[in-house]
């Protein structure tokens, strides 16, 4: 585990370029003489779940944004399957959580998984992939794939959060991304609708190949699908199975002060008696904390991509 090794993941079942979907070299991201995490060298092969974990202020969505290219890095490099990162590309997906969308958006549900889809993988034109009926085509097979048809012409500032996160997967995915970037897209879902995003999100990896991190602060949520833990606390990180990184005497290690991990049935919970060490909060606290604080954030990362708010 730990620094860059990777275990293997699921075969991806489309083909992709033999660069790993993510691949981090030295990477160190600060705010002025404030390091959020330093020295990060990393691969993600094609087809990995990677759940990202820390405490508040860890910097995991400073990170998806330094992937997006909206956020440069301080030293080190970051490339995408082989590239380096770069605003705009299709590469790179988007999954934010619900907050972002005015409930007077009258964009389709349609729309805006069409917004996402570029064409060029599919071998078609820009225009014809804009306008014709193979875009068509491939706007209803996204939108079925992830269980979206039913309410595809609907405005999505009507869609209730399950149905809005499912178009948002569909959009995501349109361009056949390499890396998915999901940024807390359970919050503020209840439980059931949690678990269906989960198993969506896992199967479209599967489906199509692409590596997803995903940032959450319950890694239960998504504990089955997970290959790898990234684990952000006080300017350094792990990455490894979670049975390796969510360990007493691996989190220990990483805070640089006692933390206990327990496992209930299948639950993994982390304890500490320092405050501010787990970041685990009630779900309901971190969604309204994670609204306020990075609302601006995830619709900036949604207008640049998708032109909506
Ligand atoms: N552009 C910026 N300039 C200065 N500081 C910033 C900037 N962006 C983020 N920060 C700070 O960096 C820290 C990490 O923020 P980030 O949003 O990445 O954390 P996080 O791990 O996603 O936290 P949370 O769990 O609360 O969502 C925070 O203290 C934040 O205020």
């Amino acid at each position: 585990m730990m620094t860059g090794e990777v275990e293997s993941g699921e075969v991806p079942v489309t083909s992709r370029t033999p660069a790993p979907a993510l691949r981090l070299q030295g990477a160190t991201l600060s705010f002025g003489d404030r390091t959020l995490w330093s020295d990060m060298s990393l691969e993600i092969p094609a087809g990995q779940f990677v759940a990202v974990l820390g405490a508040n202020g860890s910097g995991k969505t400073s990170m998806l944004r330094v992937l997006l290219g909206l956020l440069p890095l301080t030293a080190g490099s970051a490339e995408v399957a082989g590239r380096p990162v770069r605003r705009g590309s299709t590469r790179v997906g988007y999954v934010p959580q619900r907050v972002a969308l005015e409930s007077g958006n009258l964009i389709k549900a349609r729309d805006l998984v069409r917004m996402g889809l570029d064409g060029h993988r599919w071998g078609l034109p820009l225009s014809v992939g804009r306008t014709g009926r193979a875009a068509r085509h491939r706007v209803d097979e996204l939108l079925t794939s992830v269980g979206a048809s039913a309410f595809a012409d609907m405005p999505v500032g009507r869609l209730s959060g399950g149905e809005l996160q499912r178009v948002r997967v569909a959009a995501a995915l349109a361009a056949d991304p390499d890396l998915l970037l999901c940024d807390e897209p359970l919050a503020a879902l209840d439980l059931r609708r949690q678990r269906e995003i989960a198993d969506l999100i896992d199967a479209q990896r599967r489906r199509t190949g692409a590596a997803v991190l995903f940032v959450t602060h319950d890694v239960n949520a998504v504990l089955e699908h997970v290959d790898q833990v990234l684990y952000l606390a006080g300017g350094r990180w792990r990455l490894g199975p979670p049975d390796e990184v969510l360990t007493s005497a691996g989190l220990t290690e990483l805070y640089g002060a006692p933390v206990d991990v327990v496992r209930v049935q299948d639950r993994v919970i982390v304890v500490s008696a320092t405050e501010g060490i787990t970041g685990h909060q009630s779900h309901d606290d971190h969604a309204a904390h994670h609204a306020a604080h990075h609302g601006a954030h995830d619709a900036d990362a949604l207008d640049e991509r998708f032109g909506v708010g």
